[in-house]
């Protein structure tokens, strides 16, 4: 295909494969607009900017290095002797360098009028412990089926061998918890016989008792039943 195409271009004749080995110089057709010889490739990269360019022109930009004077300034140094601790922004020279704390946290928190304290329960009454005994399938109700208590059935049952109370209607044998509760028992025995509702809300709202009792669990609290019927 080379020979062929060289044949045609050069009007030699066509090289036949016998004289394949020796290398034959290909020139391309002269060119109709320029003439210039292309033999060689021109790998070589134009100057930028072009030699004849206005910015070559122009009197050198070459990197100049900057003298302190000539920086930018760095910004003020806050002034020490502006803050004055211990004292008030308001009543401070400099109210925006005070760095005391805001007036509104100053005042110390409230401490709580009464101390709540957990009791040191006794060996084998941890929470742990609490939980191995609910779910042992031992009876903590003392009751064969759920009932229906009115208060005044809930307040014949206030003695340590058998107290009762109320949470959010639901009425619980707290007598196997007693050990366990980690108020202490006597805690407990507030709300003995009675609706312990408010008392157990006021002193641990996050406490599940829902949870913690479901196996002491005897029955519902009803309202007393009226006695005026006929
Ligand atoms: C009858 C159901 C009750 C259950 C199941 C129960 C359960 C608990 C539990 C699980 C704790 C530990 C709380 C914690 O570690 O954050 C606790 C603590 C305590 N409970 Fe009860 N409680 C009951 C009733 C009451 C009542 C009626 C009182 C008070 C009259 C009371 C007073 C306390 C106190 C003072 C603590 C210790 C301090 C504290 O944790 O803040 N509890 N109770």
């Amino acid at each position: 295909m080379t020979s062929y195409l060289r044949s045609w271009l050069t009007g030699a004749p066509v090289a036949t494969v016998s004289d394949a080995p020796s290398l034959v110089k290909i020139s391309p057709p002269p060119s109709d607009d320029d003439g210039e010889d292309t033999e060689t490739e021109d790998n070589s990269v134009p100057a930028f900017p072009a030699l004849n360019s206005a910015q070559r022109a122009a009197p050198s930009t070459s990197l100049r290095v900057l003298s302190d004077n000539a920086l930018m300034p760095p910004p003020p140094v806050p002034s020490l002797a502006a803050r004055n601790p211990g004292v008030s922004a308001k009543s401070s020279s400099s109210a925006s360098s005070s760095l005391l704390v805001p007036t509104t946290t100053t005042k110390p928190p409230t401490k709580p009028s009464k101390k709540r304290e957990k009791v040191a329960l006794a060996p084998g009454h941890s929470p742990l412990d609490w939980a191995a005994l609910k779910s042992s399938g031992s009876d903590l109700r003392g009751v064969d089926t759920l009932m229906r208590i009115p208060p005044s059935v809930l307040k014949q049952h206030r003695s340590k061998d058998d107290a009762w109370t109320a949470i959010n209607g639901k009425v619980y044998n707290m007598t196997p918890y007693l050990p366990f509760h980690p108020g202490g028992e006597r805690e407990l025995m507030r709300v003995a016989g009675r609706d312990g509702t408010y008392l157990f809300a006021s002193t641990h709202a996050w406490v599940n008792a829902d949870f913690m009792l479901d196996a002491c669990l005897v029955g519902f609290l009803i309202p007393e039943p009226s006695t005026d019927s006929p």
